[in-house]
């Protein structure tokens, strides 16, 4: 009997174990294939001229309003100076009526007495020529026509032509020294004058002549007087691309030059323009203070131009300036302003003759670009028209 137990125990647990290995084999099969081992390979080595670094991926920016600040203005691009004066003849039209067409008519009458030179005399000085120039013009014109007998109007025209001509001269160098040295210095150019003059206007047009001529410009807002004149200054500047210098308003006119042409240098510029001041904070003298602000300017090298600007339309108030600044500083040439508004053109003979210093610019109006050189076959073409 203890056999038979024996056995069907042994028999119970064969069969429980059978019955095991079954189900477990079952249970292997359905287990889902091994997925395969990922490939790990090892981060290449940076090569010849890559970033050692690994890079990290940016950060994630998440979108934020922000005000874009406004647009530049779009540089303006001056009108070349080659021409101006011709293109602005028009301009002079009060002198051309009161000077140019008044001795024309007074040299065709057909008996040129002595009341008729009077006469011609009376439109010289009135049209600003100055005494000794038109009495030596008058006394050339005799002359000539006298020997040249009957005149047609254009024998007229032509001999007018050139006895005005040779009174404003040829000869002066009339050009602006505004390139750049050959040690990479730019040239400096100083704007002299008493205010209401038009400076800092002719600084503003000039900066822009400089552009139309391919210079790199800066300028230099000397008149600290008057703080509306380094934002007008700062404002023709920014119209061409060309930067401003300027100091506080009363401060120091020689150290704002002096930093001016610093600045110039810095940029490599071809040309650094210095308006000065017309009036005065300090007690100091208008003409001590402007000898100074050259003194300092020198210190990095001499001045290569200074230019009085005179207004046309004050006669010989602005030989009297003219002879004042002449003593101070030394001018190079004059820049004869708002010709367009007077009758007065003779006056280019007459500043000419007294300072013996060539007019190198007209202002012939309040544009932008109504700046020219000037040219004295085109000037007396406009007086008297071709
Ligand atoms: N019609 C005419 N007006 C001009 C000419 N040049 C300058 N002006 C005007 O003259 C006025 C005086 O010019 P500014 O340049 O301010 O004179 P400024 O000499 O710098 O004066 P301060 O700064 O006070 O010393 C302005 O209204 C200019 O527009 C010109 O050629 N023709």
């Amino acid at each position: 009997m203890e056999y038979l137990i024996l056995a069907v125990v042994i028999a119970v647990v064969a069969v429980g174990a059978i019955a095991g290995l079954v189900v477990s084999g079952r249970r292997r099969k359905q287990l889902p294939p091994q997925a395969e081992a990922p490939v790990i390979t090892p981060p290449r080595e940076p090569g010849i001229g890559e970033e050692s670094a690994v890079p990290t991926p940016e950060p994630v920016k998440t979108v934020e309003e922000v005000t874009l600040p406004p647009a530049a203005p779009a540089l303006e691009v001056p009108e070349p100076t080659a021409g101006r004066l011709v293109r602005l003849r028009g301009r002079l039209s009060r002198s051309q009526n009161s000077l140019g067409k008044g001795l024309l008519t007074l040299l065709s009458r057909e008996r040129l007495d002595e009341d008729t030179w009077e006469e011609i005399e009376e439109i010289l000085l009135t049209a600003d020529v100055g005494v000794t120039p038109t009495q030596e013009l008058v006394e050339r014109l005799r002359t000539r026509v006298k020997v040249l007998g009957t005149r047609t109007p254009d024998e007229l025209r032509a001999l007018l032509h050139e006895e005005l001509v040779a009174l404003i001269g040829t000869e002066a160098d009339r050009s602006l020294k505004t390139a750049k040295h050959e040690d990479g210095r730019p040239a400096v150019v100083l704007v002299v004058g008493v205010n209401g003059v038009g400076k800092t206007t002719t600084s503003g047009k000039l900066g822009r002549v400089l552009v139309a001529d391919g210079r790199k410009v800066v300028l230099g807002a000397a008149d600290t007087f008057r703080a509306a004149a380094a934002d007008q200054l700062q404002t023709w500047g920014e119209r061409v691309g060309a930067a401003t210098v300027r100091g506080p308003e009363g401060g120091d006119p020689a150290s704002v030059a002096f930093d001016a042409v610093k600045e110039g240098i810095a940029e490599g510029a071809d040309t650094v323009l210095i308006d000065t001041a017309g009036r005065l904070h300090t007690k100091t003298g208008l003409m001590d203070e402007l000898g100074k602000v050259k003194r300092v300017v020198e210190k990095h090298g001499p001045v290569d131009e200074v230019l009085l600007v005179l207004d046309a339309t004050t006669g010989q108030n602005g030989l009297v300036q003219a002879r004042v600044f002449a003593e101070v500083v030394d001018i190079t040439g004059i820049v004869l302003t708002k010709l367009d508004g007077t009758a007065k053109g003779g006056i280019v003979i007459a500043v000419q003759r007294e300072l013996g210093v060539p007019v190198k610019l007209i202002g012939l109006g309040e544009g932008a670009d109504d700046l020219a050189p000037f040219e004295a076959g085109a000037f007396v073409d406009a007086l008297i028209g071709d």
